[in-house]
């Protein structure tokens, strides 16, 4: 049996967001966002779940933080809903949407632990998609106007902030494929909502600077990998496309200054038009303290001309799937870090979500979820190579430390080391939450 030693100094933490777990939607001033819209338009997500109620953690933070202390978690990853701030979206201040998250932060730094706080987790104020949303460039101020008012509320409690979580799924998945809120199926308005999204991620990162804030800020693209599943040109460009879709698209811009050439011509024969604006690409290369990277599964894939947006099929290998049917493939988590680290540099990589979804419940106060600690055995396994060859990790965080709302999937999908029952609220410790405490006790496990 294999042991995995895990570097002493990286930091350990698990992660959470806004509306999947807060509920208290209409609580206290709090404005709508698109996801209370799109969740109560039939047909959208499952069993019509929304997040009225959620985890109700923004009645119960002091039992979540707790949860976090006895995991014994450096870093609690959680996300700031953009409309209990401004309700609509931008002008008057909610003052106690403010007080809610000084409430969460002071707890999070009486039990010891650190806030690594997201500005933007999807929540976006319903007041801001009336007038176009991310489709619109006033969005991107009105994201600036937001995220100063958290930066100057929060200096000296805050110090580690991310601009956007997996701006691919805000885009793409949320306006070409439609799977999110607000569900547009437009890949000229998802071309346009990246290119903005990064626009507002820099311009975020500028004013933080401009303030003379002491934190460290970055954003949480999400990725996969696409392994060709030969070594055919046509199967080796076919992968990079859908890889690209994902990391070149974010991670160039910001890194190296052009969105990647291959990929602005393939969408330009999809009859896209890319609008860049003088300043754009300077803004957007603002330097970061660390980047996030989110990843959850990647596969075998091979070229097949009309299969999907860039003629790519991924195949059946036989691996092994998590309960919402994601292959398990931990190979693509060290292809993902290795190939990041050799085409950006050196920027400290937080994993800031990784995890997997079983939907395994309680049997006489236990959870057997004996899937996901092996879910983390492999893929921290692979972690630790990606350290070993040289990729600068900082921290993983895992997804989640509750089970929650899991979007389109509503609360049909488990992705906690913490059972949730949504009729009692009653939070149940499962067998990987102690499996994940005695890794970050101990720095090794047996794989
Ligand atoms: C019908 C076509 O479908 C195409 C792919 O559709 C999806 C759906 C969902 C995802 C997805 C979900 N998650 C987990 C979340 N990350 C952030 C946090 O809030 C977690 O809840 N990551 N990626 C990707 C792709």
């Amino acid at each position: 049996m294999a042991i995995i030693q895990l570097p002493k100094n990286i930091k350990y933490g698990v992660a959470t967001a806004a509306y999947q777990i807060e509920g208290a939607t209409t609580e206290d001033g709090r404005g709508l966002s698109i996801w209370d819209t799109f969740a109560k338009t039939p047909g959208k997500v499952v069993n019509g779940d929304n997040g009225d109620i959620a985890c109700d953690s923004y009645h119960r933070y002091k039992e979540d933080v707790q949860l976090v202390k006895d995991l014994g978690c450096d870093i609690y990853r959680f996300s700031v809903s953009w409309p209990r701030i401004l309700p609509n979206g931008t002008g008057e201040v909610n003052q106690k949407g403010l007080d809610y998250y000084h409430r969460l932060v002071d707890e999070l730094l009486a039990q010891g632990i650190e806030p690594m706080c997201t500005l933007y987790h999807w929540d976006l104020p319903q007041a801001l998609q009336d007038n176009g949303g991310w489709e619109n460039r006033a969005t991107i101020d009105a994201f600036v106007e937001y995220a100063e008012i958290m930066f100057k509320e929060f200096e000296g409690k805050v110090s580690k902030w991310i601009t956007i979580n997996e701006p691919w799924c805000v885009s793409f998945l949320s306006n070409y494929l439609g799977v999110h809120a607000p569900g547009k199926q437009s890949l000229q308005a998802a071309t346009t909502i990246s290119h903005h999204l990064l626009v507002a991620h820099g311009k975020t990162v500028k004013r933080y600077r401009e303030l003379g804030m002491t934190g460290e800020i970055g954003y949480a693209p999400n990725t996969t990998w696409k392994e060709p599943f030969s070594n055919q040109q046509q199967d080796i460009e076919a992968c990079q496309r859908e890889v690209g879709y994902l990391i070149d698209w974010f991670f160039d811009p910001v890194f190296l200054g052009k969105y990647p050439a291959y990929l602005v011509d393939w969408y330009k024969q999809k009859g896209v038009t890319l609008n860049i604006e003088p300043g754009d690409m300077e803004v957007i290369q603002e330097k970061i303290d660390f980047v996030g990277i989110n990843y959850y599964n990647g596969n075998v894939a091979r070229y097949k001309e009309g299969s999907g947006l860039f003629d790519c099929e991924d195949l059946d290998m036989g691996y092994n799937r998590t309960d919402i049917n994601w292959p398990i493939y931990p190979e693509g988590f060290y292809k993902v870090l290795t190939y990041v680290h050799k085409r950006y540099g050196n920027t400290p990589i937080y994993i800031t979500e990784n995890g997997a979804c079983y939907n395994d419940d309680v049997e006489n106060n236990q959870v057997k979820d004996q899937g996901r600690i092996d879910y983390l055995k492999t893929h921290l396994a692979a972690l630790q190579a990606s350290i070993a060859s040289g990729v600068p990790i900082a921290g993983y965080i895992c997804w989640s430390l509750l089970d929650n709302y899991e979007w389109a999937e509503g609360y049909t999908m488990r992705f906690g080391l913490v059972h949730m029952n949504y009729r009692t609220l009653e939070r149940t410790k499962k067998d990987s939450y102690y499996w994940y405490q005695k890794v970050i006790q101990n720095g090794w496990y047996e794989l």
